[in-house]
């Protein structure tokens, strides 16, 4: 075994959309925004595809479609209402797609690191992980203020490979929207898509290196993608 081979791998995993199913709890909660700014409620398969920024651009977007203009101490006032009520409620309905956890099992035992790379706030995502139990899988939890640049900007995800003791010659990007997609060409780290996530490009035509339908096909695909299997 050479010695790059021999180094462990990073498995960098996007959040909303690709580790948890996040969408009920944030779209419950820009209603209940959008209802404070006295707009219409949105439909879900429109809202659904506003996530993937991070929930400043979530607020922004949901309001620019229902027609709403505020201004900035107005805006302010929204998103604080926002992180809030979500920090509340932010694992109500939100679950772990099937197969993800025995996925996660298997990738550790072969020795790979898990780090998670997303756009929501860090202290917003390690709430989360930790009210699913899921926190002390990941060596790196690194959210859209970790570092002084987010995705699609390479940097996010060199740093949380990085930070996991791993280099961008020997790590995975695993995600479900665009900005996945370019910050893994950003950063030349291959990308694995899933399909069960957040977009408005369907996950086939993103662009990404793989895509997989369910997560029992994600450790096959990292061994493969390393060159191992
Ligand atoms: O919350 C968001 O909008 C983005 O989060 P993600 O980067 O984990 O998809
Ligand atoms: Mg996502």
């Amino acid at each position: 075994m050479s010695a790059l081979s021999s180094q462990p791998a990073v498995i960098a995993f996007d959040l909303d959309g690709t580790l948890v199913d996040t969408a009920p709890d944030l779209l419950d909660t820009l209603d209940i925004v959008l209802d404070e700014a006295g707009a219409p409620r949105l439909p879900r398969e429109e809202t659904r595809k506003m996530i993937g920024a991070g929930a400043k651009a979530l607020v922004n977007r949901g309001l620019t479609a229902a027609g709403i203009n505020v201004d900035p101490p107005a805006f302010d006032r929204l998103y604080e209402r926002f992180l809030q009520h979500y920090a509340d409620h932010i694992a109500d309905s939100s679950r772990p797609f099937p197969g993800l956890v025995e996925a996660l099992d298997v990738l550790a035992e072969r020795g790979h690191v898990l780090a998670v790379c997303t756009n929501k706030l860090e202290y917003l995502s390690r709430l989360l992980l930790d009210q699913l139990g899921l926190t002390d899988r990941f060596a790196v939890i690194a959210g859209s203020d970790t570092f002084p640049v987010s995705k699609p900007d390479a940097g996010h995800l060199i740093g949380t490979i990085e930070r996991a003791g791993g280099s961008a010659h020997r790590a995975i990007m695993v995600g479900d929207s665009m900005t996945d997609v370019l910050t893994g060409k950003n950063a030349r780290v291959p990308v694995i898509v899933v399909p069960f996530g957040y977009t408005d490009t369907p996950a086939e035509e993103l662009g990404g290196d793989v895509l997989i339908d369910h997560y029992d096909l994600l450790p096959g695909t990292v061994e493969r993608l390393l060159g191992r299997g």
